[in-house]
């Protein structure tokens, strides 16, 4: 059995107040789901912060992106080191964001889960379709293109120490849902072509699905039998809604 894993990306939101009201509200609900894994992806100006204030509670968190170097003449890049220093356990990479608006191409991201896992942190392989390649039916060679690339450079091996979220471009932030059962086809084909590679690894790694959830859909999304957790974006800003997500995972 697959534990589910409720993940929010706080993305360049936040302040120290918000930081601050937004750990504390979730200590309680975190605790009270002790059957879930919960963590937050802040933006690594908060980090020590989000260390300090997680002292003692079993939420956890991650950066949103990583480099990858470790170290040196690299300016404004955070090394997985750094990262590993401020208690992080995962880092997202190859966010569609990133992929997008900072050009990384799937070679970039592969050397950064390489990187990721060097340092000790579970990496979270953000993958997924725009709508274009959507409505062309490119969905499931999308993101096995995007899987081979890390499979390629790290080794299928790999994977089982990583997550990978599943997030169709066209659901992110539009307030457009996959459906649970195009949500559940594509976490289903993302485990058989892991399968191919590697059975024992395809049905231990975990794979979120993430664009849009919310607390209305969450429970209807985590029920589906592929589906182990969530990557949640604007969901996870607010107390109320991201425990709503954290309970429906509970049950
Ligand atoms: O990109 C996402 C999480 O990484 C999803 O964002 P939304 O939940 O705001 O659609």
């Amino acid at each position: 059995m697959r534990q589910h894993l409720i993940m929010g990306n706080w993305k360049l939101n936040g302040t120290k107040a918000s930081v601050e009201a937004l750990v504390e509200g979730l200590k309680a609900p975190v605790a009270a789901a002790a059957n879930v894994e919960v963590a937050v992806c802040a933006p690594v100006i908060f980090l020590g912060q989000v260390e300090q204030l997680t002292a003692g509670s079993a939420l956890k968190y991650g950066s949103q992106d990583a480099d990858v170097h470790t170290s040196g003449a690299f300016t404004g890049e955070n090394s997985p080191v750094m990262l590993k220093e401020f208690g992080c356990k995962y880092a997202l990479v190859g966010h569609s964001e990133r992929r997008t608006l900072h050009a990384e191409t799937d070679a970039v991201v592969a050397a950064k889960f390489v990187a990721i896992q060097a340092a000790d942190l579970v990496p979270v392989l953000c993958i997924g379709e725009t709508l274009e390649q959507f409505e062309a039916n490119q969905t499931n060679a999308v993101v096995e293109a995007q899987l081979k690339a890390v499979i390629d450079v790290a080794g299928i091996e790999a994977l089982a120490k990583s997550v990978i979220a599943y997030e169709p471009v066209w659901a992110i932030g539009t307030g457009k849902t996959a459906t649970p059962e195009i949500a559940q086809a594509v976490h289903a084909h993302i485990r058989a072509y892991l399968a191919g590679f590697n059975a024992d690894v395809a049905a231990k790694v975990q794979v979120l699905y993430g664009g849009s959830m919310n607390a209305a859909n969450a429970a209807d999304l985590l029920a589906q039998a592929d589906i182990d957790g969530g990557l949640i974006g604007g969901a996870s800003l607010k107390v109320a809604d991201f425990t709503a997500i954290i309970e429906a995972a509970a049950k």
